[in-house]
């Protein structure tokens, strides 16, 4: 028996679409500053996982509950201003404001803040995920690696409980990686507890204290990443892809 409370519950998780199960009965706890990463093969049902945590989706049957709070009738608005932050798959930045102004919005719609507030936690948080520099340039003008920054950012601006990364080192290059991973590891260092779905394993192991692999709508496999890694099912149903995948970018 776990004597810290979750911070995010999910108990009974169901989805199809069609005939396809991309979450079949799915219950699984993440602890408050715990890094969990989610690997799986391409259509196993991840994004539809943090859509359905986030509210932008709902499950046929389940419970989200958040620090305690349950989460489950509430629409997506109403979940961030809760503390849910998701960053998406592709990024797509208001390209003609300011980075700066990017983040604002988050942090005045989606986090609540006033006027003075949001415009000092924007700010912060520029600084935070490394982008002070480039607070006054458009949005659409940045660089990719600064515009997976920027996605980070705007999650952050909404002051989460819970961050919820979708492939945020997708076609980076290896320094790159390094470089994203120093940001995700500085704030899960300060406490922030956060689900990273990645196909990029090197950058996941680097970062998570603990690995899940979804296939079929469920965990096949949940623990300590090293462990997780040489699981003969987690390598059959995807490993051998991912490794030799990254094998062909090296
Ligand atoms: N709105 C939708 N309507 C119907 N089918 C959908 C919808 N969204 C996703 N799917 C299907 O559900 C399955 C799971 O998709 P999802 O994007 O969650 O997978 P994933 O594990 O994130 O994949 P990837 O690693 O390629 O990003 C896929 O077969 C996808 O085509």
């Amino acid at each position: 028996m776990s004597v810290v409370d979750p911070i995010l519950r999910l108990r009974g998780i169901s989805k199809k679409f069609g005939e396809i199960v991309v979450a079949a009965d799915l219950s699984t706890d993440l602890l408050p500053g715990q890094a969990l990463g989610i690997v799986g093969p391409n259509g196993a049902g991840k994004s539809t996982l943090f859509s359905m945590i986030s509210g932008d989706l709902r499950p046929d049957t389940g419970v989200v509950e958040l620090d305690g709070v349950d989460l489950t009738g509430r629409r997506a608005h109403e979940r961030t201003r809760a503390g849910i932050g998701r960053t998406f798959q592709i990024p797509r930045p208001f390209e003609k404001m300011t980075v700066f102004e990017n983040v604002l919005v988050f942090a005045t719609v989606g986090g609540g803040l006033g006027r003075d507030a949001a415009f000092r936690f924007a700010a912060e948080t520029l600084d935070r995920a490394g982008l002070g520099a480039h607070a006054n340039e458009a949005a659409g003008a940045l660089s990719l690696l600064a515009r997976k920054r920027l996605e980070v950012a705007r999650a952050l601006a909404t002051d989460p409980k819970v961050l919820l990364l979708d492939e945020v080192a997708g076609g980076l290059t290896d320094p790159e990686v390094a470089e994203l991973v120093e940001l995700i590891r500085s704030v899960n260092a300060e406490g922030l507890a956060i689900i990273w779905i990645e196909h990029v394993v090197h950058a996941l192991t680097a970062t998570v204290d603990r690995l899940a692999c979804l296939a079929g709508g469920r965990m096949v496999a949940d623990g300590n990443p090293q462990d997780v890694l040489v699981d003969p099912i987690v390598r059959e149903l995807y490993l051998g892809q991912a490794v030799m995948a990254e094998e062909d970018l090296a």
